[in-house]
Order: C-alpha cells, then structure tokens, then sequence
C-alpha cells in the first residue's frame, strides 16, 4: 500500500454564497487544516442590562463584544420581552399562516411598494443552486403610516409610500399583538445598541440620535419541514441591519451559522432566549471587527416551524461612517446614506430576476465599496489575501492590484 504521505490532497470543497455584500467562496476546512474558530453559539445573560451600576453594564458589554467579534451570534436571556406576549405571538402568526393561501395573497408584497406583506412558499430564492426557500414570511417595515409606530413630528414623510405595510383582516388580533411584540422588541433593540456602543469603547448613547426612526420591520416565518435534502427554508445569507434578533417560536432546530472552516454550527431554539446576530451595517461601520456571519435555514426535522425575525437598522436619513477606533490604517473609512444604501441591498435581495438582471448582478457583487474620488471613479482588482491565503476582490476608490488569474479569489 503506498504510504498515506504520498496520496494526492483530496480536491478541496467549497461553500458558495450570494451574501447581498458579494459572493463568498470558503474552503470546507477538514483535518489538520482546520482554524481555530467557533464550534456553538454563546450565551449572555442580559438580566442587568438596566442596572444603574455601570460596571455591571459594563460586563455585559465585554461579553457581547467578544461573541460579535468571535461569531457574529449570541443567545440573549433575559431580555425582558414576556413569555405571556410571545405565546400571543407566536399564536397569531400560527392561525394567520394557516389561513388559506387565497386570504393570504389579499396581502400580497407585490401589492405594497415596500415589498411588505405576504410572501409565498418558494418565491424568493437565496441560494440560487436551489429551486426556491421553503418558507412563507409576513414582513412589515417603518411605516410611518401606521400610527403605532409612533413616528416623530418632525419626520420627512416624503420617502416613504401611501402603499407600505399592509395588515391581514384575520386573525382580528393580529395586528395588534404584532405592535405589542414591536413596541417590546424596539425597547429591548435600543438598550442593545447602547450595550453596543460600549463594547466598542463609545459613550452609551452614542448611537441614540441614529435611531429616531429606524428602519427595519417584523419578519414572522413559517418553515414546512422539508422533504428533500436539496431543499433549504432560506438560503445562506448575511443580514443587513444593525442587528436582527430572532424569536425561535417552535422548539424546532434549523437555524445554522457558517463557521470559519466552512462548517455549519446549528444554533436551536434555547428556551427564553431571543438569538442576535450582527449585521452588514455593524460590520461595516466596524470594519469588520464585528462580523455579520452567513446563515441559513434547514428544516429537516418533520416538524413545521415558526420564527419571527426583527431587523433593526438606522434611521433612513444616517450617515453612516466608520467608527472611531475601528480605524484601519492606511485604508478611507466609510461614509454611506443608511437609506440608499438599504436600499439598493433590498433590491439586490428581492427573489429571481430577469436575465438582464442576473448580468447586472454579477456586476454589482463585484463591487463591495462604492466609494469613488472626487472625479467620480472607483477601481476593481486584487485587495489582498485573508490568513489562509485567500484573496480577495472587491472596489476601491484608489488604484489596486492586478486580479492574479491563477490565485484563489472569495
Ligand atoms: O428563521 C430563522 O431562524 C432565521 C431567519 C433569517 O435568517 C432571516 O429572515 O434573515
Ligand atoms: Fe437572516
């Protein structure tokens, strides 16, 4: 038998994923290749969130930092929102996805024009290499038409629609349930974003004037099990928010977190916990520090399974610029509008397009800075190689290195 050192090394294996930010290619890392990095989803307690003692705010902070940096993801306990209020909830959606389809698309996305709404099994599709995600959503967004979400009197209405987000007639209680879950998961949203900004060695409020209106909505879901293992409830994807916290309202596990050596990490339903993941804002803002982590939605179970997704983002009118102390040198920051730039990654996330589309998009995952100097130009080539010596392509708004033909790009 030949000896073991003279095999040739397997072909490598790769996980694609068309992340909104780009199309991420990573090596499924086995044997003695693989990385140090994590294995589980880290929980933090958050029972004294509020405490007037600043140190014990101070903790909490530490621990989130570390998990956003580590993973990308944490379980919160503790987080304040009632059991009493997410039964209700997680009722409501029930007996409103169990209505017949014909009731449902009376609400339809295509009927708003902020794509809120219904939206039915296999119509969007994330991971192009499936025929669909297995789920049906009802989404809503900042909508300061709907009066209980409060919006300031000073609020430029001009950017938003007549037609946003649109309520179903049943269950009669829905709608009121939702806005109650609104109401406690945006008070819980804002402590974060302070606990935030002190994980990153910012003033507590340093995020507070960015949060007057933000934009984000209610995302609740409804995953059949699947019966083929081809299929996928929602393909990989990074979110983009600030943060999305996710209600795992069945016991069901589905929910997994893509790793460094490319290994899926489940993250299950923990009882009483709400999961939290950074998103593309925080990352970017942070220059990476805090990564916004690829996951997806694999139901195979048997079961049928609910979640309801909240994604909180800054408010339309922010500019966003990179942190202080998350500075990288040699490198311009970044500087974005928070609503254009949600925008055109809502358009780019919206379910299959046309041909001429799908062109355009290769286009645009190509382009992961749209900075451009001061004559209005940016450049594509090579921006230099990760630890484990995959390179990477992206814009700049200054000259960059030649693309190399043979090397391994992500
Ligand atoms: O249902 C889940 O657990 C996650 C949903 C999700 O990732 C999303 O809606 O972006
Ligand atoms: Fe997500």
């Amino acid at each position: 038998m030949a000896p073991s050192a003279l095999l040739p090394d397997p072909e490598p294996e790769y996980v694609i994923v068309h992340a909104g930010k780009g199309t991420i290619k990573r090596e499924i890392l086995t044997g003695c290749k693989r990385k140090p990095t994590f294995e589980a989803i880290t929980q933090v307690n958050f029972s004294k969130m509020n405490s007037s003692s600043f140190e014990d705010r101070r903790a909490i902070a530490k621990e989130i930092g570390a998990a956003f940096r580590d993973s990308g993801f944490l379980y919160a306990a503790n987080h304040g929102i009632s059991e009493k209020l997410q039964g209700g909830v997680y009722g409501v959606i029930k007996e409103f996805f169990e209505l017949p389809l014909e009731e449902k698309m009376k609400i339809h996305v295509n009927k708003s024009d902020t794509i809120k709404g219904y939206e039915a099994l296999l119509e969007t599709k994330l991971d192009a290499s499936t025929r669909g995600d297995l789920k049906e959503a009802f989404a809503t967004g900042d909508d300061p038409n709907d009066p209980e979400q409060n919006p300031p009197a000073d609020l430029d209405r001009s950017p938003y629609p007549a037609k946003g987000n649109q309520w179903p007639s049943s269950p009669s209680n829905f709608r009121k349930i939702m806005y109650e879950y609104h109401a406690a998961i945006l008070a819980f949203s804002k402590v974060l974003m302070r606990l935030i900004a002190l994980s990153l060695d910012l003033p507590e409020e340093y995020f507070d004037h960015m949060s007057h209106f933000p934009m984000g909505g209610l995302r609740a879901l409804h995953y059949p099990s699947q019966e083929t293992t081809s299929d996928v409830g929602i393909g990989a994807h990074a979110d983009y928010s600030w943060f999305t916290l996710v209600n795992q309202l069945s016991s069901v596990p589905a929910l997994e977190v893509l790793n460094h050596n490319g290994a899926w990490v489940s993250a299950p339903p923990l009882k009483g916990t709400l999961v939290v993941n950074v998103g593309d804002f925080l990352e970017m803002a942070t220059s990476g520090k805090y990564v916004s982590t690829v996951h997806r939605v694999v139901n195979k179970s048997g079961e049928e399974r609910y979640s309801l997704a909240w994604f909180f983002s800054p408010s339309m009118d922010v500019t966003i610029e990179t942190l202080p102390g998350c500075k990288v040198e040699g490198k311009e920051g970044i500087k974005v509008n928070a609503g254009e730039w949600q925008r055109e990654r809502l358009l780019r996330a919206s379910g299959p397009q046309s041909t001429a589309y799908g062109h355009l998009q290769t286009l645009a995952d190509l382009i992961d800075d749209w900075l451009t100097n001061k004559e209005g130009r940016f450049w594509w080539g090579d921006k230099g190689a990760s630890e484990a010596g995959i390179r990477h392509a992206g814009t700049s708004s200054s000259p960059l290195g030649q693309i190399g033909t043979t090397a391994l790009y992500e």
